[in-house]
């Protein structure tokens, strides 16, 4: 039976002494509850394959802990990260460093992983002359647009422009406190080409993190965005006290609004990134029923507070990505004239931000 999905070739590292490629070093810039698990796999992976430095270093944006100190001391001595990922223990050989050029000193591989909307100064910090490796290549965990106006753009097609490299994109089920705790799940790295696919295939491939590299980067990164306006259709769903049944339907129609986005403004991706993928299907799933934007909203609907307050009140300082999401992609759609051709999308925005009553998620559906 022909396979149902298109993968690249596994990477197999060349042993210490045959090696062609250069040793990868890795760097992971930022060390929220997403960045701090994507990191632990890195260390583990890079202390454990052959072809890696053993050291991982990964960004901290630097904050005083009372009574304990700085936190990358704090991380550096107790090898947890207590703020954003409580009682998983890290490996020794990933290093937390405040010093943004330092994080990426000599690094060949690049894990971009803060919330979108802190990108665009690590960016301008990265493209500094002489700040990055000759060669590096970077991935984006972030899940999130950039919109202006009539144009919109994706994360890794942003990396590239600005810094010049290579980027993938990195997206899938993925709950960062299940995956630390190694609980089986899978994710979708979209590269740009087959070296891209095998280097980061070995950074984060793991028996409980199966990684499935395919060739759609655009389709990777504006699921892992779009979903999380849908998120926030399934928790207005659980704040109104619907059951499974609305909730499967709003997710059905959710999915066919992010993929009929995606063909219609990233023509060259795939409808199968949505239907067959971790980064589609599955991870609207998992972040319908387990995530912070769907708990959120439920308490948006329910308690009648901002956003604003509830990310403060529930997320203890982690952050929100779909209403930000929700409010660039309705932008766009209206700049653009196509508000009536997503419904779904147009409705979340006017619920969240123009006080429409939720019960109208449904109307015209
Ligand atoms: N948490 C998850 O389960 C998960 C899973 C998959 C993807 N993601 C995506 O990963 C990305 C990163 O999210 P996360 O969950 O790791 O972060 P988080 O919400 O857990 O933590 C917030 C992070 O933002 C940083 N921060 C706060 N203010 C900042 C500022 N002004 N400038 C720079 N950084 C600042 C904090 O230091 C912290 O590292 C997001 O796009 C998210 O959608 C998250
Ligand atoms: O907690 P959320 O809603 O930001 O979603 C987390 C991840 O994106 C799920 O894969």
């Amino acid at each position: 039976m022909a396979p149902y999905v298109t993968e690249f070739d596994l990477y197999e590292p060349q042993s210490a002494d045959d090696r062609e490629l250069p040793i990868q070093k890795i760097a992971v810039v930022g060390s929220g509850s997403w960045g701090t698990a994507l990191a632990r796999i890195a260390a583990l992976n890079a202390a454990e394959k052959k072809g890696f430095d053993h050291e991982v270093r990964m960004w901290v944006r630097e904050r005083e802990i009372p009574g304990q100190g700085l936190l990358t001391d704090v991380i550096n001595s107790t090898h947890v990260n207590h703020r954003y990922l409580p009682d998983v223990p890290l490996p020794h050989n990933l290093v937390a460093v405040s010093e943004l050029a330092d994080v990426v000193k000599d690094a060949t591989l690049i894990v971009l992983v803060v919330p979108h909307q802190f990108l665009t100064p690590v960016l301008e910090e990265l493209s500094k002359p002489g700040v990055l490796t000759t060669g590096a290549r970077a991935i984006s965990a972030i899940k999130g647009v950039e919109v202006a106006g009539a144009e919109i753009y994706t994360f890794p097609w942003l990396i590239e422009k600005k810094l010049g490299i290579p980027c993938s994109a990195l997206g899938g089920a993925n709950i960062a406190m299940e995956v630390a705790q190694s609980e089986f799940c899978e994710t979708t790295i979209g590269v740009p080409s087959k070296d891209d696919a095998a280097l980061w295939h070995a950074v984060f491939d793991s028996p409980m993190f199966r990684v499935h590299p395919i060739e759609d980067v655009a389709g990777v990164s504006l699921s892992g965005a779009l979903k999380n306006v849908v998120a926030l259709a399934a928790g207005f769903v659980d704040g109104m006290g619907y059951g499974g049944n609305t909730k499967a339907a709003i997710l059905r129609i959710g999915l066919l609004e992010m993929a009929a986005f995606t063909k219609e403004f990233f023509p060259s991706s795939s409808s199968l990134t949505f239907s067959h993928h971790s980064a589609g299907v599955a991870d609207l799933i998992t972040t319908s029923f387990g995530g912070r934007n769907r708990k959120c909203a439920e308490a948006f609907i329910k308690t009648g507070k901002t956003f604003a307050q509830l990310e403060h009140e529930l997320l203890k300082g982690q952050k929100l990505q779909g209403v930000a999401t929700a409010e660039e992609t309705y932008q766009f759609l209206h700049a653009r004239g196509r508000t009536e051709g997503y419904p779904l999308f147009t409705k979340v925005y006017k619920i969240s931000f123009e006080g429409m009553d939720p019960k109208s998620l449904f109307d015209d559906l």
